[in-house]
């Protein structure tokens, strides 16, 4: 059989299998796909947990497994991973027989269903959902005692930001309410494969033992949401939908100032505030 440049090209896509020749996930932008190829930064990520005795781990988009097989390797873990590409699962399957693996996208996992205990979570993230990760672990605080894992080194600081920073916003203090933040160290786009755009980091959050939070958590969760929605507004104009203009809460100073000047407690403050006149209405 005579086989034209054309010809070749459909062949090799119709038997293109799984797991490609070179036995690697090809990797696929949309999905954040970026391969870490150092060890020793896997080996230092894997570390990184503070776990509590044997504990139940989740790890999120284990890929092709390099976090994953040190993982295995550490006998206080007992290790479940989500991942959502299908080709990344059936390599897992061909190359970590033993591993726990759910398909599945991770914003969508129920997971009190999967860990009706304490859990930890860990991974190299997808930096395209690193938020909605955080925004999902901060519904589950109280079953998750600690995260760590790699995300874009951006987000890294303005989660780890003081009060006062421009990069300080909904996540610093919502995260900085119910964890101790740690930076651990950056990591450079060389060691991907592909590699992307920007430098990342490592960072670990450590549920804080005693509560800070001694108002109503869902109105903080509003209280800082509505702030920051219009950050450049003082908060006596961005809290207008939560409290009518003209309420006296307003007579405070503390309203001249915008959100960012504001650190946790004095966010809780806050609350407490908007509490009171809502409930003298
Ligand atoms: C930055 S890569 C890291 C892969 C691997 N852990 C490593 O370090 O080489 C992110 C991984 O998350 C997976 N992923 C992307 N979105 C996901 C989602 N919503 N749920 C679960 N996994 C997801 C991707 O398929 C990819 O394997």
């Amino acid at each position: 059989m005579v086989i034209d440049n054309f010809t070749a090209i459909i062949f090799l896509t119709q038997v293109t299998p799984i797991i490609n020749n070179m036995n690697q996930v090809r990797a696929k932008k949309y999905l954040g796909q970026h391969f870490l190829k150092d060890m020793g930064i896997a080996g230092r990520i894997a570390d990184s947990l503070i776990l509590d005795g044997k504990t139940s781990v989740l790890e999120i988009g284990p890929g092709m497994g390099v976090l994953t097989q040190f993982l295995l390797q550490n006998p206080l873990i007992d290790l479940t991973a989500v991942e959502l590409d299908k080709e990344s699962v059936e390599y897992l399957h061909q190359h970590y027989p033993q591993l726990n693996v759910i398909e599945a996208d991770f914003l969508k996992l129920d997971l009190k269903t999967i860990f009706p205990d304490k859990f930890c979570v860990i991974g190299n993230f997808p930096y395209n959902i690193s938020s909605q990760i955080f925004f999902k672990m901060l519904d589950n605080k109280d079953s998750i005692p600690c995260l760590a894992g790699m995300i874009q080194k951006e987000v890294a600081e303005r989660i780890a930001a003081p009060a006062g920073s421009k990069t300080y916003g909904i996540l610093s203090v919502l995260m900085q309410a119910y964890y101790k933040i740690e930076y651990l160290f950056t990591v450079h786009e060389h060691v991907f494969d592909p590699p992307p755009k920007v430098k990342s980091a490592v960072i670990r959050f450590t549920r804080n033992e005693v509560s800070k939070i001694d108002c109503d958590e869902q109105l903080f969760k509003a209280v800082v949401k509505t702030s920051f929605n219009q950050r450049r507004k003082t908060l006596r104009n961005s809290l207008k939908p939560l409290v009518e203009a003209g309420h006296p809460m307003y007579a405070d100073p503390i309203f001249d100032l915008r959100p960012e000047r504001l650190d946790v407690a004095a966010f809780i403050d806050l609350t407490k505030r908007v509490e009171a006149a809502l409930a003298s209405k």
